[in-house]
């Protein structure tokens, strides 16, 4: 479901139209670039396509026309809230969450999120990670213990446990280059997914309910339920039991997909959108259905249900410069906090917390 800038696509794949957009707007580096990371400059891309729900909350306000095939709802909202004509059963909510409710979530998304029984990518490889957040702040170093191999965990000096234990930048150094070892903010930027309430199984694609998990926070369950309204039937309440939390850095993306392990497809997906602008493709039942490209701004909620269960859909790029991110108000909020390192963080990132009603 993932990719890269660097992930090459076998040419078949290229055909739907759902592909040919995702290489639209994916971002590309000039390649006269090529030769310094550090200047790198993106291919300039056509927008003029990519619906943008800020000018039409503007034209909404002002009374003015929307573009075809925008239809704001009438539900009694306490946001406008805006439907497709030609994708029924999804909602958009330009601006819904607070500049206050996003540092908190984003802040969460960073710290608690990851925190075992909650499971991440690097499960699989290095098992269950503590306080990756505090550690890469401290610049601490991750090594293996190699059990036999003892010698490059510092603190063991014969025999120890298999596994991964974060140490001081300083302790790894003095023990030379043997051991096998991973920076805690090289760890941080490759985070690319938590999962909270029940776990989903990636390799499997299906939520596992026996592995040990917590209950959703209750405060993000509290928000999804009324974020939910707008999509759910009248005198019904949305119950999140999963969410999937996505970190985007420069250049990551996330593929066309359907989210279709969830029981009940009447129940929306609750998507909230945090940090860098991306845009959002919402295709159709099949992947040669041309899909709409969104633009998803930190705030926007966007809710997917019925019908809008079945399309694909995908972020093929995130804006990480400075002229394109919007995310000014964000820093502002967090340079006024004093929270330097969640700047750092998500000055160049986006997260998306998607919460589920799984049965
Ligand atoms: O990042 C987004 O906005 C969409 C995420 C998504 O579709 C998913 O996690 O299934
Ligand atoms: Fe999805």
């Amino acid at each position: 479901m993932y990719g890269s800038e660097s992930g090459s696509v076998p040419e078949d794949l290229e055909r739907t139209a759902f592909r040919r957009a995702e290489k639209k707007y994916k971002l590309y580096y000039e390649d006269t670039y090529k030769s310094s990371k550090k200047k790198r400059k993106p291919k300039p891309v056509d927008l003029s396509e990519v619906l943008d729900f800020n000018s039409i909350l503007e034209s909404y306000y002002q009374n003015v026309e929307l573009p075809h095939g925008v239809v704001p709802l009438r539900c009694g909202f306490d946001r406008p809230v805006f439907s497709l004509e030609n994708r029924p059963g999804f909602y958009f909510i330009p601006g819904a969450l607070s500049v206050k409710e996003q540092c908190q979530w984003i802040k969460e998304s960073l710290t608690s999120f990851p925190q075992p029984p909650n499971r991440t990518n690097h499960n699989a490889f290095y098992g269950p990670i503590n306080d990756l957040f505090i550690a890469a702040n401290e610049r601490k170093v991750l090594v293996a213990d190699g059990g036999s191999n003892s010698e490059c965990d510092p603190s063991v000096s014969n025999g120890g446990v298999h596994g991964w234990k974060f140490f001081e930048e300083h302790e790894v150094s003095s023990k030379g280059s043997t051991c096998k070892s991973v920076s805690a903010s090289v760890l941080l930027r490759k985070l690319r997914w938590s999962t909270l309430g029940l776990q989903f199984d990636w390799s499997k694609r299906n939520y596992d309910v026996s592995l040990p998990h917590k209950k959703i926070p209750d405060t993000l369950c509290q928000l999804a339920k009324r974020l939910a309204t707008p999509a759910m039937p009248l005198g019904e309440e949305f119950q999140p039991e999963g969410a999937i939390v996505n970190y985007f850095g420069p250049g990551d993306m996330l593929g066309g997909h359907l989210d279709d392990m969830e029981a009940d497809w009447s129940k929306p997906i609750v998507s909230m959108s945090l940090g860098c602008k991306a845009i959002f493709l919402l295709g159709g039942k099949h992947r040669e259905d041309p899909p709409i490209a969104m633009f998803l701004r930190s705030g926007d909620v966007v809710l997917m249900a019925g019908e809008a269960r079945e399309c694909f859909h995908g972020v093929p790029r995130i804006f990480t410069d400075g002229e394109n991110d919007e995310i000014v108000t964000l820093q502002r909020q967090f340079s006024q906090e004093d929270d330097f390192s969640v700047l750092e963080y998500i000055r160049s990132s986006r997260i998306n917390i998607n919460i589920r009603q799984v049965y």
